[in-house]
């Protein structure tokens, strides 16, 4: 599923209209009858559909005139005194020739009107603004906007909650609250802004006829990552293999005191595949794994020639979590860059320890993937947490971009990218924020890319594997740990297959 700003849609429907020859009012027919199939007809039958005078509200205008044909009592509202769109004033004057009222919204007395009649109605349907939304909402639009979210059972946005950003995510002083929004071609970024589903509501995307052609050749390579791309990604395990032909693991992990990382993220590499995992660590945590984990293997981190010759032969190596920020840290971060060709998974203290020194990254012999959450990024970045949530993905594809690696940027809806194309998670939930979630990732995304996974497909089919286990298991408990997934990430992987 591809995700864009609303830019790129003005791009291809340019293009769409200009070269194609697309006639720009069956772009909007086509949208009309995508938001229709969402209105449930079949049980509802009084709307409400409010309009602006922009291409937003001519698409609201279309579904009047489907809901009209199917046999719908429906109120229509057209907002504002601004002139019309053309394709609006199009659809405005055939609802106007059936002789259908629209009511203008000019003043509170209207407002109270509107009030009167969403209290009636089963469904709204909101065509205030679109994409076309570039400055605060005032005055009766500002006051339609809040009856509309005090009063309505049910409402459902044509392509962006009105008041929102598409691109941002914004709020732009006031905003429509929809159960549902049915946007077009692409699913806009502002959509993965934390707290943009409490606007949004569910979101659905629907194709408007524009051939995926135009799309892509505008689409800047950023998609939703989706359960039939990961599953084509995902490999069955072949009949006649042996350990050896899913890769061996390096964890490097725990310190005294913090073993419990160390457990985690051995146990999980183990749990998603990989032929033979090795953790390196202080004698506390290699305790804990031979108690934990019997499977895995392990050697003192005091051995230090062993330890470097081992990383020239292992597939990938996963390192960081429970380390401790410390110059044994650092070393240990610079030595894994230096000797081994594999993958590695930098996480937690690995990522912390790189604060100021992030052009270490560049000397990597081997693919590099970092883990961080927000509070790890903006230190490696320098920048403010806020900043980091409120442009994620660009933030993240810069930093890839810059030290040629994959970031991997963990929180609600995490981001994926190599800096060129980027993916979206939509899996995992609340239930899973608590400790060692994200040591159970490094272990699973590490275990992948040991098993022969590109370094992006192991990123994205372990976010994706983590999260959708993390969902399961909530279905039926409150929380979510990492022992949980741990337990269950073998079977989710399995049913992705
Ligand atoms: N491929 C496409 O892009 C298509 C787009 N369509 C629809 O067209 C929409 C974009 O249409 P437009 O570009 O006409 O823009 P919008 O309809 O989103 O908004 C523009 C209108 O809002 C007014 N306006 C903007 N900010 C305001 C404010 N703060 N207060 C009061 N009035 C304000 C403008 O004067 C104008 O009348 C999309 O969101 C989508 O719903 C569809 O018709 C199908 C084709
Ligand atoms: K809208």
């Amino acid at each position: 599923m591809k995700v864009s700003k609303g830019e790129l849609i003005r791009e291809i429907d340019k293009y769409s209209i200009e070269k194609l020859g697309i006639p720009s009012i069956i772009l909007m027919e086509n949208a009309a009858l995508g938001v229709v199939k969402h209105l449930m007809l079949n049980e509802k039958e009084y709307y409400v559909v409010i309009c602006g005078r922009g291409n937003n509200g001519g698409d609201a205008l279309a579904v009047t005139r489907h809901l009209i044909a199917a046999g719908k009592k429906v109120s229509v509202f057209s907002i504002g005194l601004n002139p019309m769109s053309k394709d609006c004033g199009v659809n405005h004057d055939i609802l106007c020739n059936m002789g259908v009222k629209i009511t203008n919204i000019s003043n509170v007395e209207d407002i109270e009107f509107l009030r009167d009649s969403i209290i009636r109605s089963d469904v709204v349907v909101d065509g205030i603004f679109g994409i076309g939304l570039k400055r605060e909402v005032r005055g009766v639009y500002d006051l339609a906007i809040t009856v509309i979210n005090e009063t309505s059972k049910k409402t459902i946005s044509i392509d962006v909650p009105s008041g929102f950003s598409g691109d941002t995510g914004e709020v732009f002083g006031n905003c429509i609250k929809a159960s549902k929004t049915i946007t077009f071609e692409t699913y806009k970024r502002g959509f993965l802004n934390y707290g943009s589903h409490e606007y949004t509501g569910e979101v659905v995307i629907e194709k408007i006829g524009i051939p995926d052609f135009v799309v892509d050749k505008y689409h800047n390579k950023e998609f939703f990552l989706e359960r039939k791309f990961i599953q084509k990604k995902t490999k069955e395990r072949a009949l006649y293999s042996h350990k050896g032909n899913y890769g061996h693991v390096m964890v490097i992990a725990g310190s005294e005191g913090m073993t419990g990382a160390s457990t985690i993220a051995t146990k999980a590499a183990v749990k998603s595949g990989a032929g033979l995992t090795t953790l390196i660590s202080c004698e506390d945590a290699l305790q804990a794994v031979r108690n934990f984990v019997p499977e895995a293997m392990w050697k003192k981190n005091d051995d230090s020639q062993g330890i470097e010759t081992l990383m020239g032969k292992v597939n990938s190596i996963a390192i960081g979590p429970g380390l401790g920020k410390s110059n044994e840290t650092l070393n240990n971060v610079k030595r894994v860059l230096k000797n081994t060709d594999g993958t590695i998974v930098i996480d937690a203290d690995a990522i912390n320890v790189l604060e100021g020194k992030t052009n270490l990254l560049k000397e990597a012999k081997g693919n590099v993937i970092i883990t961080p959450h927000p509070g790890e990024m903006a230190r490696l970045t320098g920048m403010e947490i806020k900043k980091i949530q409120s442009d994620r993905i660009e933030i993240a594809k810069e930093f890839a971009r810059e030290y040629g690696v994959i970031v991997v940027l963990k929180g609600y809806n995490t981001i994926i990218t190599n800096g060129e194309v980027s993916y979206i998670n939509p899996t995992g939930n609340g239930a899973m924020a608590n400790g060692g979630m994200g040591d159970c990732l490094t272990g699973i995304i590490a275990s992948l890319c040991a098993q022969g996974y590109s370094p992006m497909d192991a990123s994205c089919i372990g976010v994706y594997a983590h999260g959708e286990c993390g969902d399961k298991v909530s279905e039926h408990k409150f929380v979510v740990t990492a022992t949980d997934i741990i337990d269950n990430i073998s079977k989710t992987i399995k049913e992705l297959t």
